[in-house]
């Protein structure tokens, strides 16, 4: 079977784009994980598959990350199929605008071109009710949850972006434990669906340092639902202004929710690194 594909990247966090508009079928997941796969395969963090949209939206997309499960959510994704969609809509001769729908597995994201191949993309409004997240054992949404592990401490922020998130506040991200803690958190009965970690340093009040360990890949050099779900745990918490940098290992996003019943907000770059043909069997 030979399948072509796009390879992109939002600051770092890199994606292998599918076509399926031609009603190709989806990729199941042993599909993707050998299409992610950084020896035998192409190589990618997440497989993004673009497809027809049928209320107004310039198109539809779907996530898959590299061990094959699915995500409702991917801000670098949603970033990257943006650039991927005008630069197809160019290549038909026609005008998509500056501003068009994306349609998503968490519903409608509207999208602003800005310059230098960065997007604007509306990520919704953060949701920390505990139910949905999810996050079990826990009453009412907290500034802060404790959980008790192995004799051993842990405080964290939880919300949800449309994908789960924990949030770690740390005062060194260089040394943050994401390699073990970002893997027990997974496995962890508290998040039944698993979860995306992050471990945030706050820097100022305009600028957080990030890194991820994320829900089936591990830790990547971006997250973008990551850092608009550490920006949202620590603007909740009163700790940033309502507008910051989050400084990723891959590059750096800039997060804006001004007001609780306003959608958040997430801009940054996008890349496009080459087209292939993939010969699997
Ligand atoms: N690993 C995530 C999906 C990709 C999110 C990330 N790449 C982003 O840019 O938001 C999950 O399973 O929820």
């Amino acid at each position: 079977m030979t399948l072509r594909f796009t390879k992109m990247h939002g600051a770092g966090n890199d994606f292998v784009v599918l076509d399926l508009r031609a009603d190709t079928a989806e990729p199941g997941a042993a599909l993707c994980r050998a299409l992610a796969d950084r020896h035998t395969g192409v190589g990618c963090d997440q497989i993004l598959t673009v497809e027809r949209a049928a209320d107004g939206a310039a198109a539809r997309y779907r996530i898959w990350n590299a061990d094959g499960s699915s995500s409702q959510q991917c801000g670098n994704g949603a970033r990257c199929i943006a650039a991927w969609i005008v630069r197809d809509a160019l290549a038909r001769g026609e005008a998509l605008g500056d501003e068009f729908v994306l349609d998503s597995p968490v519903g409608a994201h509207a999208v602003t071109r800005l310059d230098g191949g960065r997007y604007r993309i509306e990520m919704g409004l953060p949701r920390f009710a505990p139910n949905s997240i999810p996050l079990h054992g826990f009453e009412g949404a907290q500034d802060e949850y404790v959980l008790y592990h192995n004799d051993a401490v842990f405080t964290f922020g939880a919300v949800s972006m449309g994908n789960p998130h924990a949030v770690i506040e740390v005062d060194d991200i260089d040394h943050a434990p994401v390699e073990t803690v970002g893997p027990m958190l997974q496995a962890h009965p508290a998040f039944p669906e698993s979860v995306n970690v992050g471990f945030a340093q706050v820097q100022s009040r305009d600028r957080i340092r990030l890194r991820v360990y994320e829900r089936g890949v591990g830790e990547t050099l971006a997250c973008g639902s990551g850092a608009c779900a550490a920006a949202a745990v620590l603007m909740r918490r009163g700790r940033v202004n309502r507008d910051v940098t989050v400084a990723l290992p891959g590059g750096e996003l800039r997060i804006a929710w001004p007001a609780d019943d306003a959608p958040l907000t997430m801009s940054g770059p996008t890349a496009f690194v080459f087209e292939g043909e993939w010969n699997h069997e």
